[in-house]
Formats: C-alpha cells, sequence, structure tokens
C-alpha cells in the first residue's frame, strides 16, 4: 500500500510559486527571512503571499537566530502556522519561542555524522517537529538551502517520537530513493524546484510532486 508523503516547497517568493506550490498538492510553503538568501523575502512581501494562500496550504516562516523584535514584526504581520528555526537556536529558545507566539516550531537540525543525531535528542522534547536537513558545508553563508543531500543511512529505521520532515538536496530524481531509506512522511526543498537560486520553476515544483506520489 502506498503511503502519503506531505510536501513542503520553501522560499516561495512570488503569488505564482503559492498558487503552484498549493495546486501541486503540497501541504505546507515557507517564506524565508534570512537575508543572505536568494530566497528571503520582505515582511510586506510575505503577507502578501500568505493572504493570497488558499486553506489547506500551511505556512511556514523560516528564520535563523532571529531576536524577539524581529519575530514580533513577523507574527504580527503575517499570518502563519507555524516558524522553522534554522540556526543555532539552543533548546531554551525553542521553549521561548513557543511561549511567546503561541505558534508549532519546527527546528532544524543539520545532519553530517552520528554526533548530530544526539545534538538533536533535546530538541525532541521542545519542538513540534524537527527538520532533518543537511549540516552546510563549511564555507556556505547559508545555513540551508543549498541543495546538498546528506548519508540517509545515517537516519536508515530511525524513528522519533514527534513528527519530522527530511531536506538537503532532494529532487525528483532522488526523494523515492531518500523516502525509501529513511521512512520519511514528509519533505522538504528549496533549490531543486528553481531554474536559478530564489526562482521557483512551476514545471520543477509539478515534477517533484509527481515523484513523490508516484
Ligand atoms: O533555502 C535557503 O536559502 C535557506 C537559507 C537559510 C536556512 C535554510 C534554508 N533552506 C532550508 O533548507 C531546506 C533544504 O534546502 P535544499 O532543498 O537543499 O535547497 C529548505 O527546504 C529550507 O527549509
Amino acid at each position: 500500500m502506498s503511503k502519503t508523503v506531505s510536501v513542503k516547497i520553501c522560499g516561495l517568493r512570488t503569488a505564482e510559486d503559492v498558487a503552484v506550490t498549493a495546486a501541486s498538492g503540497a501541504a505546507y510553503c515557507g517564506f524565508n527571512f534570512f537575508a543572505r538568501s536568494p530566497r528571503s523575502v520582505s515582511l510586506d512581501d510575505a503577507r502578501g503571499l500568505a493572504l493570497e494562500a488558499p486553506p489547506g496550504l500551511a505556512k511556514v516562516a523560516l528564520t535563523v537566530d532571529a531576536d524577539d523584535a524581529f519575530l514580533d514584526d513577523l507574527v504580527a504581520k503575517v499570518p502563519l502556522d507555524m516558524l522553522q528555526l534554522h540556526g543555532r537556536e539552543t533548546p531554551a529558545r525553542v521553549v521561548a519561542v513557543k511561549a511567546r507566539y503561541g505558534l508549532p516550531v519546527m527546528k532544524a537540525v543539520g545532519v553530517a555524522d552520528a554526533s548530530d543525531l544526539v545534538t538533536m535528542e533535546p530538541y525532541l522534547t521542545v519542538a513540534d517537529q524537527i527538520l532533518v536537513d543537511a549540516k552546510p558545508p563549511k564555507n556556505s553563508v547559508l545555513p540551508g538551502g543549498n541543495g546538498l543531500p546528506f548519508d540517509w543511512r545515517l537516519i536508515a529505521g530511525r524513528r522519533w517520537p514527534i513528527p519530522w520532515m527530511l531536506a538537503g538536496g532532494l529532487t525528483a530524481q532522488n526523494v523515492a530513493q531518500a523516502i525509501a531509506m529513511t521512512g520519511a512522511n514528509q519533505v522538504d526543498l528549496a533549490s531543486a524546484v528553481e531554474s536559478a537560486p530564489g526562482v521557483k520553476d512551476p514545471d520543477l515544483i509539478r515534477a517533484f510532486m509527481q515523484a513523490v506520489h508516484a
């Protein structure tokens, strides 16, 4: 029996991105507020995009080590369903963000070797979801969104007590194998559905969704 895998398409910047993501059957869309990313959007633009998102498409805000002043503004302006913390936020910071905003929090953890799975453990009791992503290369300015997978054998057969998403270099070509190897019920991607950094390609989004549901 085939299983249902939920997809998050991250780094949406235009109304067309949102419309295609929703129509393709994705469960989540991501707005990126990391200023150095080619996928970043302003709070005003994100507000407009979020207001256009149809019901059923969960709106996730990706932030990196954001302070309360920024998050206060973000949450006041943009209607959101989840906060994604993609920096060096501690478990205590996850607790504080959840308490201050009352939104579910997904904490991203970069994986390169087995020690990173130990680093993940304290977040499992405080976050609502974990994003199991590839650890960025040392010289990258981006803590995520580098289009690089990690060794999925590291998490093959692993089960965690809270929902989690697999990320890092997922493509239409490799996602079926990634799901089969890791048992992921949710996947998240940015780079592989773009024709250039930050420019989403509707055909690539549709091809990815077909590959997930094939
Ligand atoms: O996408 C970015 O630019 C980004 C910047 C800073 C932190 C995280 C970022 N992206 C996240 O990483 C995953 C995986 O990306 P990719 O598919 O390997 O390109 C992406 O879905 C975002 O959640």
